[in-house]
């Protein structure tokens, strides 16, 4: 569906140029929701905006590309890629209130994407609307899409943006974050109905979040990401029960239960390093248990450890 091949991306600032992404490489499948884990700063959200084609201005992509069904999104116009956005390429973000608007009905903002993306009239669009709304668990569509934004709690609006996402029919859903802004209660409802949309509708999610209780809830691969790298990927059941990276080993031993291992992702010692400098060998290195001289000496190739199980670390070569 999508496939990243070693997107660097370099942001110029007044301090000179920070190199956020080195060589990121990754793909979603469909049906398959890949969660993109990591501490703040590692480059997921930066990954998740490059294929929207949302980047800051300041953002240059070095190296790489971004097929999405064969078409390179990192050679296409502003326009051009304006169209795969919201069509063919879902967005659901952390806080809801910033994709409604918030003086106009939940039905007419969704009969309006829907009569956008499936060029039909209000009449027609009407009715995909309510289905669309008992789609993402409203029992009473007709109800819901006469109120106004503020008059749901967090959970429904976040329903409402999942169901916005999903009036385009997208082959791609980028969830960035979407429960970090709700109440835990309400989180694994969420998380389900995003699992439940993927497999009626055949979507690929990329998945970003910093909660490993998130990606063990719904993901069926993850990517360990640090200070723009990819430190490690694999299945769900490879990452939490046979870790091979000793960042990922890091983050699941410094879980509270790492026994339950669905708890939230705790920050390790240490800091990333500069990025405006990144160092020749892994990036890692500095906050490593187990580094050595060659990990200095140059950044580590991938190795396969098992069926794309992926880890980026001298020390499993050895
Ligand atoms: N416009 C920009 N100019 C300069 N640096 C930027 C810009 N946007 C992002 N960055 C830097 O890129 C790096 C990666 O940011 P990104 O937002 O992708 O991290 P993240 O993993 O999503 O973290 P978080 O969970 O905090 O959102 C960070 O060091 C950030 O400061």
């Amino acid at each position: 569906m999508i496939n990243i091949e070693e997107l660097s991306i370099t942001f110029s600032t007044f301090h000179g140029k920070v190199h956020v992404l080195d060589k990121v490489s990754l793909s979603v499948n469909r049906r398959e929701i890949l969660a993109i884990v990591g501490e703040s700063g590692s480059g997921k959200s930066v990954t998740a905006y490059s294929i929207l084609g949302l980047l800051d201005k300041n953002a240059e992509i070095s190296n790489g590309h971004i097929y999405f069904d064969e078409e390179d999104l990192t050679k296409l116009s502003p326009n051009k890629i304006q169209k795969y956005r919201g069509k063919r390429i879902g967005m659901v973000f952390q806080e809801p209130m910033s994709a409604l608007h918030p003086t106009m009905r939940i039905g007419d903002q969704l009969v309006n994407v829907i009569k956008r993306h499936r060029k039909l009239s209000k009449k027609d669009a009407y009715p995909i609307m309510l289905d669309m709304l008992k789609d993402v668990h409203f029992d009473n569509p007709e109800d819901i899409a006469k109120k106004y934004p503020h008059q749901l709690s967090g959970g429904m609006r976040q329903r409402i943006v999942i169901a916005l996402a999903m009036s385009g029919q997208p082959e791609l859903l980028i969830a960035d974050e979407p429960t970090t802004a709700l109440d835990v209660t309400i989180q694994a409802e969420i998380l389900n109905l995003i699992k439940e949309l993927v497999q009626k509708h055949n979507t690929a999610v990329l998945l970003i979040t910093h909660d490993l209780g998130v990606v063990k809830e719904v993901g069926d691969r993850v990517c360990v990401m640090y200070g723009g790298n990819i430190m490690e990927s694999g299945s769900v059941d490879q990452i939490f029960e046979s870790p091979r990276h000793p960042y990922t080993k890091a983050l699941l031993s410094a879980l509270p239960n790492h026994v339950d291992r669905s708890e939230r992702l705790q920050e390790i010692t240490g800091e990333i390093p500069d990025l405006k400098n990144r160092p020749e060998g892994c990036i890692f290195y500095s906050r490593c248990s187990e580094g050595k001289s060659t990990c200095t000496e140059k950044a580590p190739a991938c190795m396969q450890v098992s069926e794309a199980h992926h880890v980026y670390c001298w020390e499993v070569h050895s």
